[in-house]
C-alpha cells in the first residue's frame, strides 16, 4: 500500500541536513498506524509526502503501486483526490457551508469517488447527500447540526465533519494529522473507534498522527518517527 525507499526531504536546498531521512517504510493495506514523535520531528512533513502535497528531495515514494515522485503536480493532485482522504490538524472546512455541503464538495474533486457512490444508489440526485448524512451519523454528528454553518459548530463537531469529508467515496488511504488534540481522553478514544469502524467499512488504510501515546494501544502498529529516521 505504502512503500518508501531511501527518502529524504529538505524544505530548502541550502538546509544542512534533511528534515526527513527514511531508509524504508512499508505499510500494508488495511493497517491502522499510529505515527508519533516529538514536536518538530517531521510527522506533518511525512504526511504531506505520503499525500503528494510535497515531493521527496530524493528516493521513492510509492502509494498503491504508483510512484508519486514521477508524477506531474496536476496528476499528483488527481491521484490524491481519487485515493486519499486527509483530516487536517485545523480541519480546513469552509466555515459558511453546512456539514453536508462541505462533505459533498470534497467529493466533487474526484470523479472516481463520486462514481463509487452514484453506482450504489438508485436516486442519483440525492446519492451524495445521503452518503454525507450516513457518514455524519456514523461519526456521531446528530441531524440537528447537519444544516448549520460549520463555523457555528464546536471543535469536536467540526472534527466529525472533517472525518466524514475524508471518508466520502471510500478512498484507499486516510491520513489524519492530530485530529483529536482538542478533545478530552474519553472523546478521543470514542472518536478513534468511530474512525476505525469507517475505515473497516470502506476498507481503508489509516495513518494517524498524535502526540498522545495513550492512544497507541488502540492501533495495529505504532511507528516512532525518531526510530524511523536514519541518523545523519
Ligand atoms: N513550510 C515549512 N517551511 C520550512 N520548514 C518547515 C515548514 N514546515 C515545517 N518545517 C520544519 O520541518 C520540521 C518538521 O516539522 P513538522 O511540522 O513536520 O513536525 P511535526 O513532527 O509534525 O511537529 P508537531 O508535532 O509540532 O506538529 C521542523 O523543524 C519545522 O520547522
Amino acid at each position: 500500500m505504502i512503500n518508501l525507499k531511501n527518502v529524504t526531504f529538505k524544505w530548502h536546498k541550502s538546509d544542512s541536513s534533511p528534515t526527513l531521512n527514511i531508509k524504508e517504510l512499508v505499510i500494508e493495506k488495511g493497517e491502522h498506524i499510529f505515527l508519533h514523535g516529538p514536536s518538530g520531528s517531521g510527522k506533518s512533513t511525512l504526511l504531506a509526502i505520503l499525500a503528494g502535497i510535497n515531493t521527496a528531495t530524493s528516493g521513492e515514494v510509492s502509494i498503491l503501486n504508483q510512484n508519486l515522485t514521477t508524477l506531474s503536480n496536476t496528476t499528483r493532485d488527481v491521484f490524491r483526490a481519487d485515493h486519499i482522504g486527509y483530516i487536517f490538524q485545523n480541519f480546513n472546512l469552509l466555515p459558511y457551508l453546512t456539514p453536508i455541503e462541505n462533505i459533498t464538495l470534497g467529493c466533487e474533486f474526484s470523479k472516481s469517488r463520486k462514481q463509487k457512490i452514484l453506482k450504489q444508489s438508485s436516486n442519483k440526485n440525492s446519492a451524495l447527500q445521503k452518503e454525507a448524512i450516513r457518514l455524519l451519523n456514523a461519526l456521531g454528528l446528530t441531524a440537528q447540526y447537519h444544516h448549520k454553518d460549520v463555523a457555528t459548530l464546536s471543535i469536536g463537531q467540526q472534527q466529525r465533519v472533517a472525518a466524514a469529508r475524508a471518508f466520502i467515496g471510500s478512498p484507499e488511504l486516510i491520513i489524519a494529522d492530530e485530529p483529536t488534540s482538542a478533545l478530552d481522553t474519553n472523546n478521543r478514544e470514542s472518536f478513534i473507534k468511530l474512525l476505525f469502524e469507517q475505515a473497516k467499512l470502506s476498507n481503508s488504510t489509516l495513518v494517524f498522527v498524535s502526540h498522545d501515546e495513550t492512544l497507541k494501544p488502540l492501533f495495529n502498529r505504532s511507528i516512532d518517527l525518531i526510530n524511523l529516521q536514519e541518523q545523519v
